[in-house]
Parts: C-alpha cells; structure tokens; sequence
C-alpha cells in the first residue's frame, strides 16, 4: 500500500508515522492510487480502463540497479512536470514519488509491490530510487516522453492549467 508524509529535511526519508490516506492524496494533488496483484493486474478492471481511457499502449520495465546509472537517479530527482499523465507500477522493491501540494510542500510517496499511480498532467513532482525496483511504465507514446523541468515549467500551459483546477476544487 502507498504509504505517504509530508516530507521533513531528511531526502532520504523512507518511513513515517503521520501519514496520508489514499483520499488525501487524491483530494490535495489529484493523483490516483490504486492497489494491484501484480500476477494478474493485466485482467484488474480498473488498470484496463486507465489504459483504455488514456490510450497507453506502449510500456517497458524499469529496472534497478540494471537500468540505473548514477545519472538517471539525478535526473529522476529533478523536478519535472509532464503534459500527458504518468502512470507507473511497482511490479517489485521500492521507490519514492514526491508530489507537490497547492502550498508547494513535498508529499512523499512510498511506493511498494503493486502500487499504481497515476500522476496528473502538469503536477510538479520527482523519483528518489532508493533501492531494488521494477516498475512498469505505461506511455502513450514513447517517442513523446517529456519533461518540463523547473522553473521553466512555472510558465507551462498545462501547469497552470493544472493549478487552476486544483484551486477550484479546494473552493469547493
Ligand atoms: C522513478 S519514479 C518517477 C520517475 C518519473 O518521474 C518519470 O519517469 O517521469
Ligand atoms: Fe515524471
């Protein structure tokens, strides 16, 4: 199950005990979370229908420590927004996903075994690979995999519009 905080000083962070719930997260930065058999996630209603909706047809496996240069872990930390929504799922070990809410605060995601997410387009946030992973990653076109990195990102369409959707909701 995702566990997540609001992340103190400490980068490398992996365990609290004031923690979110699901709805939380959900409720303060629009990610969804979902819990997966990672035997049998290919036939889970609600995976099929994140593909369908979002028309992700392609994917590959991420693999720690095989596909993972010192580099790539620096590059995973910056922090970055896409256009189009990020949807990963932890087939085995671990990672972190931060996530910023409205007041620019990091959440920590603590992902593990069968946990899927499904990041907003436009959500500021960042990966700490922290130990053994695989994790699977759905694209709608992997020729098209971008990052928006930060500040540059400020001025994005898509970010605004993302923050402008997310004040509304609060105001409700
Ligand atoms: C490794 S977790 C998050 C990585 C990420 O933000 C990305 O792939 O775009
Ligand atoms: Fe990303």
């Amino acid at each position: 199950m995702v566990k997540a905080w609001y992340l103190g000083s400490d980068l490398y962070q992996k365990d609290s005990n004031d923690v979110l719930t699901p709805e939380e997260i959900t409720k303060k930065t629009g990610v969804q979370i979902f819990k997966m058999d990672v035997d049998s996630y290919k036939d889970d209603s609600r995976f099929k229908s994140v593909i369908e909706e979002k028309k992700l047809f392609f994917s590959d496996v991420y693999n720690n420590p095989a596909d993972c240069t010192e580099e790539q872990v620096k590059f995973f930390l910056k922090e970055h927004i896409h256009e189009d929504d990020e949807v990963r799922l932890v087939l085995d070990g671990a990672c972190c996903m931060d996530v910023r809410d409205k007041d620019d605060k990091w959440i920590r995601l603590r992902v593990t075994k069968g946990d899927m997410v499904v990041l907003p387009p436009g959500l500021y946030h960042r990966g700490l690979i922290d130990e053994y992973l695989q994790m699977l990653r759905m694209f709608e076109n992997k020729e098209l995999w971008v990052a928006v990195y930060r500040p540059a990102a400020d001025d994005n369409i898509v970010h605004k519009k993302y923050l402008e959707s997310r004040r509304a909701i609060e105001a409700n």
